[in-house]
């Protein structure tokens, strides 16, 4: 299967979750840091999902699935340890609405890779379900070489970049969003001297006193 990789902003949308073990458990924790509605529907939860439950993240409904309870959801994940249940689920999926089936039966709207999250600043891994241990390794791997002062270095890069487009035009912008990419800066971000990172922008856009 060529699957096609988006970035989806999923915010106010209702999500809802079949199933509350240990793979529901990282589906929500993978949609934390968006503002998606999330309802779970199962009569068991695990430890940190009752957690995530009783701080207000996630809607729990402590039952098991029926059809109604994918009304207005945008994206399903189906993720008993029941064959039967999950193909419940996909039956009462209407066509408009996104599946996702923990255990790659039947249909398959979308697959879920691994994240590196570093505030704006997101690596995905995917091996298209060939093998979902590969994509862990490959995903620590990343993790740690892409540490959390990329979440810092993404955001002056950011910053910087919407001053530079206030100020320059045409070649000369090309010319200073290329510097804006010198090592040099992530190096200063990650020694946490991010102070000789302002005074290089504010050198280039002319602002020093
Ligand atoms: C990335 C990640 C994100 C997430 O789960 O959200 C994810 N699997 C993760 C880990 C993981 N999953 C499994 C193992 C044990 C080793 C192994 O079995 O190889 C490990 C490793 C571990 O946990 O150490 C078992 C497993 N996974 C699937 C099946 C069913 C099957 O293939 O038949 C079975 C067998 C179940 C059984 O035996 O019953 C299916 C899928 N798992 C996917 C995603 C999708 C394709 C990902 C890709 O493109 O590579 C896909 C197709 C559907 C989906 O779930 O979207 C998450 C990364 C964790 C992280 O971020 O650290
Ligand atoms: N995609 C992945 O990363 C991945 C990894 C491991 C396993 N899997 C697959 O995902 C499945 C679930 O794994 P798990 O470790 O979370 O299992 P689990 O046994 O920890 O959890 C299963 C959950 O499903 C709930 N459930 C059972 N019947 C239900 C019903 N009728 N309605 C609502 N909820 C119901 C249970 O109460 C339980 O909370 C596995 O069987 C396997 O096929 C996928």
């Amino acid at each position: 299967m060529n699957y096609f990789p988006l970035l989806m902003n999923i915010d106010y949308k209702k999500v809802v979750i079949v199933g509350g073990g240990h793979v529901a458990r990282q589906k929500v924790e993978a949609l934390l840091p968006t503002k998606a509605q999330m309802v779970l529907i199962s009569p068991t939860v695990t430890e940190t999902l009752q957690h995530f439950i009783d701080g207000g993240l996630v809607t729990w409904k402590e039952k098991v699935f029926e059809p109604a309870d994918l009304d207005n959801a945008a994206l399903i994940f189906a993720v008993t340890n029941d064959k039967k249940v999950n193909n419940a689920v996909e039956e009462a999926t209407q066509h408009w609405q996104m599946l996702s089936r923990a255990d790659a039966k039947g249909r398959v709207d979308f697959i879920n890779p691994a994240v590196v999250r570093r505030g704006d600043f997101i690596v995905t891994v995917s091996t298209s379900g060939a093998s979902p241990g590969l994509t862990r390794r490959i995903k620590m791997d990343l993790a740690e070489q892409f540490g959390n002062h990329y979440a810092q270095y993404v955001s002056f890069l950011k910053d910087a970049r919407q001053r530079i487009l206030q100020v320059y035009t045409g070649a000369e912008k090309t010319q200073i969003l290329a510097e804006l990419l010198d090592p040099q800066l992530l190096q200063w971000v990650e020694q946490n001297e991010k102070q000789k990172c302002e005074a290089w922008l504010q050198q280039r856009l002319g602002e020093q006193q």
